[in-house]
Order: structure tokens, then sequence, then C-alpha cells
């Protein structure tokens, strides 16, 4: 699967250690994630991961036309509630095409520890036939 890992400032530090915490089961998969947040988790758990831009400078929109093409079957994006964000419009864009596309996608530490457990338990292995499907499409 294809795993995105994005978290807000404040946020970092619960994303180190969410990742952390599972990286036995994220090594499985292949991950991507926005500059600043690929690093740190990169720096703290040696894992290896696709960059993209950081955030402000539309990272969030990199990873968004993947999900658009058919390429991101999960979302880990840790956003700050209460912290005003500079590209707030490209953040709304990539939730809202998780919605367009049904991507699972976890906000908070709280849907993350379903989504890790589901993600190991095969429960979005249906993913696998949305691609398939999606390739067959020509997307
Ligand atoms: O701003 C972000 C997501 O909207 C995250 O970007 P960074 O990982 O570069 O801090």
């Amino acid at each position: 699967m294809n795993i995105a890992l994005i978290a807000h400032d404040e946020k970092k530090n619960d994303l180190v250690q969410f990742v952390t915490a599972y990286q036995e089961i994220f090594k499985k998969h292949t991950l991507f994630a926005t500059g600043t947040t690929g690093l740190r988790i990169n720096e703290a758990t040696g894992l290896s991961i696709t960059r993209y831009q950081s955030g402000p400078l539309g990272g969030d929109q990199q990873i968004g036309a993947r999900i658009a093409q058919n390429q991101m079957d999960a979302i880990f994006f840790f956003r700050d509630p209460l912290t005003a964000q500079p590209h707030e419009p490209d953040v709304t864009a990539l939730v809202r095409l998780c919605d367009v596309y049904s991507i699972p996608l976890a906000t908070n530490m709280g849907t993350a520890e379903l989504l890790i457990r589901g993600l190991e338990l095969g429960l979005i292995d249906w993913r696998n036939i949305v691609k398939e499907n999606g390739e067959e499409n020509g997307r």
C-alpha cells in the first residue's frame, strides 16, 4: 500500500511517536510524506520515505495529485485544529480529494489507531481491487 504521512508543526511529535510505535507495520508499505514531516520521521525511525515539498510550499497538493491518480491508499494527516495555516486551501483540497475517492484518512491519533490496525488486518485490501480496476479504465 502507498501511505502518506503528514503533520502540522504542533502535531509532528505525535505523528513521529505514532510511526515509531508502529514502524514494524509501516515498513511493509511504501511511504510518502510532506517535506519536514518526512524528514522528522526518517530521522526518528530510519524508514525510507519519499518526501514531497513542505506543506506550505505545495506538498499537500502533490499528495493530492497522487490521490487523483489512484496512487494513494491511506493518509495519516495529523492536523492542528488550533493554529491557522497559511495554506489552509491546500489542506482542505487534500481532505476533499480523500472524500472524492474514498481514501481512508486519519486526521487524529484516535482514528490513526483504527486505521493502522485495519491496515494490518487487511481491512483496506479493497484498495487493490480499486487500483486494478482504475488501471483497466486508464486512471
Ligand atoms: O504543512 C503541512 C501539511 O499541511 C506539512 O508540511 P511539512 O511536513 O513540510 O511541515
